[in-house]
C-alpha cells in the first residue's frame, strides 16, 4: 500500500516540478501554431475560392478580403503599380501575379492618382484602402487610366520614386477594337445605337480620328513620353499583352524577375480552357478563369480598315517620338495638355 502511495506522490511532485516547463512549451506550441498555421494562408486564399463556390460578386469578395487581418500583416502603400493600358490584359496580369505568395493584389481599381477628389484624400487614405500584407509581400494596385493621366506620373513619383511600374500593351489597333467592343456592348445593353467601327476610328477623309478616346489611348508614345519624364526606363517593365493571351507563363515569369520575386509561378499554374478560349489559373487551393467581360468576341471588321488603322497609328507613334506633326508634338505643350475626350 505504502509503496503505491509513494509512487503517486513522486509522480505528482515530478509533475509539479515540470509545470513551468509544460506551461512554457504549451505557450511555444500555441505561438508557433498561431503564426505558422495554414489558417493564415487559408484566410488569404479563402475569398477567391469562396467567390467561385458561392457566386459572391467581386466587390463583395474584395470587401471581405480587405477586412481580413492575419497576424503579422499590415496595410502598405503599393510597391508596384499596373498603370495600364486599358483592354490590354491588365486584369489577367494582376490575377496571374497574385498566384505568387509574395504578391498581395488590390482587386479594385482605386483611381487615386488620376482623380483629383480621391487624391485630395491623401496617401494615408490610400494606404488604408490597400489589403493587409506580410513584409515580404509586394502590394500591387492596378488602374489602367493612370497611363493616360497627366497628373499620375508626378503624383506616383511623389509617393515613391523607386516604385516599379508595369505597363501592358497590345498591338494598338487591336486594342482600339477591344475598346470599341466594350463600348458597343455597354451601349447596346442600354438600347443605344453605336456607329460602325470605321466611322468611329477614321475621319471622312481617311485620317485617324484623334477625337475618339479609344484612339488617343492607343497612341502609346505620347503617354509613354510623359512617364519617362518622371521615371527612368528601367523602372517601367513593358509586357506584351498579345503574348500574355497565348503564352501567359513567359510574360509572367519576366515580371517575377523584374519584381525580384523568387520564381514561384510555374507553367502548371496556367491551363487552357477550351470553352473560354483563354488560359485560366490554378494553384494548390483554387482555380480561376476571368469573367465573361474579359475576352468577349470582337465585332468583324473589314481587314482593309484594320490595316489602314494599324498604319496610321504606327505613323502617329513615329511622329510623337520624332517630335514632328501638328497634333503629336511631344513637347511640353502637348504632353501637358488635357486629352480631348469625345468617346
Ligand atoms: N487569360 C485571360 N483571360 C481572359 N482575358 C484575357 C486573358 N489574358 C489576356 N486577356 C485579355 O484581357 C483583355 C481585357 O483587358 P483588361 O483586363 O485590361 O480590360 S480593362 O481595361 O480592365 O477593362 C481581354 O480583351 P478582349 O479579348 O478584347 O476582351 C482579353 O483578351
Amino acid at each position: 500500500m505504502g509503496g503505491r502511495c509513494e509512487g503517486w506522490s513522486s509522480l505528482f511532485s515530478s509533475l509539479r516540478r515540470a509545470t513551468p516547463l509544460i506551461v512554457l512549451a504549451s505557450f511555444l506550441i500555441l505561438f508557433v501554431l498561431y503564426y505558422v498555421s495554414p489558417m493564415g494562408a487559408a484566410a488569404i486564399y479563402a475569398p477567391p475560392s469562396l467567390s467561385e463556390g458561392m457566386g459572391l460578386s467581386s466587390a463583395t469578395t474584395e470587401a471581405y478580403r480587405k477586412r481580413l487581418r492575419v497576424r503579422g500583416t499590415q496595410r502598405r502603400l503599393p510597391q508596384a503599380l499596373i498603370i495600364g493600358v486599358r483592354k490590354c490584359g491588365t486584369r489577367a496580369l494582376l490575377e496571374m501575379l497574385n498566384l505568387h505568395p509574395h504578391v498581395q493584389k488590390n482587386g479594385m481599381e482605386m483611381h487615386f492618382f488620376d482623380d483629383d477628389e480621391r487624391y485630395a484624400n491623401g496617401l494615408e487614405w490610400y494606404r488604408k484602402k490597400m489589403p493587409y500584407s506580410f513584409d515580404n509581400q509586394v502590394t500591387i494596385e492596378k488602374t489602367p487610366s493612370y497611363f493616360i493621366s497627366r497628373e499620375a506620373p508626378a503624383r506616383i513619383r511623389a509617393m515613391n520614386k523607386t516604385i516599379k511600374l508595369l505597363l501592358i500593351v497590345r498591338e494598338p489597333a487591336t486594342r482600339v477594337l477591344s475598346d470599341y467592343a466594350q463600348i458597343m456592348d455597354t451601349k447596346l445593353r442600354k438600347g443605344k445605337q453605336v456607329a460602325p467601327f470605321h466611322k468611329k476610328v477614321l475621319t471622312a477623309d481617311g485620317e485617324v480620328n484623334d477625337g475618339f478616346k479609344a484612339i488617343q489611348i492607343s497612341q502609346y508614345a505620347v503617354h509613354v513620353l510623359r512617364w519617362l519624364r518622371e521615371f527612368p526606363r528601367e523602372q517601367i517593365h513593358i509586357i506584351d499583352g498579345d503574348n500574355l493571351i497565348v503564352d501567359p507563363y513567359t510574360e509572367i515569369d519576366k515580371v517575377q524577375r523584374f519584381l525580384q520575386l523568387p520564381r514561384h509561378i510555374h507553367p502548371d499554374n496556367f491551363y487552357f480552357n477550351e470553352t473560354k478560349g483563354f488560359y485560366c489559373m490554378r494553384n494548390e487551393t483554387f482555380q480561376k478563369c476571368l469573367a465573361g467581360a474579359k475576352g468577349r468576341p470582337h465585332p468583324r471588321v473589314d481587314p482593309v480598315v484594320m490595316s489602314h488603322l494599324r498604319l496610321l497609328l504606327w505613323l502617329a507613334h513615329l511622329l510623337a517620338i520624332g517630335g514632328l506633326g501638328r497634333n503629336l508634338d511631344p513637347g511640353v505643350a502637348l504632353l501637358s495638355a488635357p486629352l480631348p475626350c469625345t468617346p
